[in-house]
């Protein structure tokens, strides 16, 4: 079908996320790059976005989303990303955790465990799908706790528990990162910490680390996707790391759609 068919078929719209998110203001930037006039980027959130491409798929309706990897979309649906020949998305990516500056003087253990943060898009994903399939979030977690001991003594190794020290971490509600906060939660608790989360939009979870209102973040998508962030905040927090690699952001598109690129969708 032609480029055109592709624009109407989805009324040129593009369905995203939370309008804070850095794969939102990359998508800004490919509809410049691919000089997109005519279409626009939708946002929303990340719930609302997988509940659009359930009722998409489901009826095999296209949809064109803002996508990222690791996801418990492509385990579930026949997805792929459209190529991006103009690197509007950047490479590949990584998360990183950052915490406050002043969090080794104060919390010395915990910053220790949040640098030696580090695990798998496979394991993340068993704890991702099982809240997909419905589990509770904290249970999910917890049960990929119970099963993965040895993994997380490679975090803590070495680490003294302490009584009660309070911590806060910071999260946007991205399923890859409801993920990775819950599991860091449970494991901090299990070190003696009193641990609270807070789910805010991206800007104030970058801002909130920064003002040191909160003391963590496994949220942190470098050195693209939060680019914005971090050199708005650069020198008021510290990088502690990378908890995984070999993460990406694009549009992701059902395989049933006959377009492979992003310039498919110019006119
Ligand atoms: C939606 S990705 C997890 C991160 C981002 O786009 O800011």
């Amino acid at each position: 079908a032609g480029a055109g068919s592709v624009g109407e078929s989805v009324k040129y719209k593009i369905t995203g996320i939370d309008p804070g998110a850095g794969i939102m203001e990359a998508t800004e930037r490919a509809i410049t790059d691919y000089e997109l006039d005519k279409w626009d980027l939708v946002s929303g959130s990340g719930a609302a976005m997988t509940a659009a491409l359930k009722k998409a798929y489901d009826a095999e309706k296209p949809i064109i989303i803002t996508g990222w990897t690791p996801h418990w979309k492509f385990a579930k649906y026949d997805l792929k990303y459209l190529e991006d020949p103009k690197g509007s998305y950047g490479g590949e990516e990584e998360i990183h955790t950052i915490g406050r500056t002043g969090l080794q003087e104060d919390l010395p253990e915990a910053h220790q465990i949040l640098s030696n943060f580090s695990w798998s898009e496979e394991e993340m994903g068993e704890i991702m799908i099982a809240i997909q399939e419905g589990e509770k979030p904290e249970v999910a977690a917890q049960n990929w706790v119970d099963a993965n001991a040895d993994k997380i003594a490679l975090w803590t190794d070495g680490v003294e528990k302490v009584d009660g020290d309070e911590i806060k971490l910071a999260y946007v509600a991205w399923d890859s990162e409801i993920a990775s906060t819950n599991v860091m939660k449970i494991v901090l608790e299990d070190m003696g910490y009193k641990v609270t989360t807070v789910q805010v939009e991206a800007g104030p979870m970058w801002t909130a680390v920064a003002d040191g209102s909160a003391d963590a973040s496994l949220a942190a998508w470098l050195p693209l996707t939060h680019a914005t962030y971090s050199e708005k905040f650069d020198g008021k927090f510290e990088d502690l790391g990378v908890s995984m690699t070999g993460v990406k952001i694009g549009l992701v598109v059902p395989a049933y759609m006959d377009i492979t690129s992003i310039e498919d969708l110019q006119e």
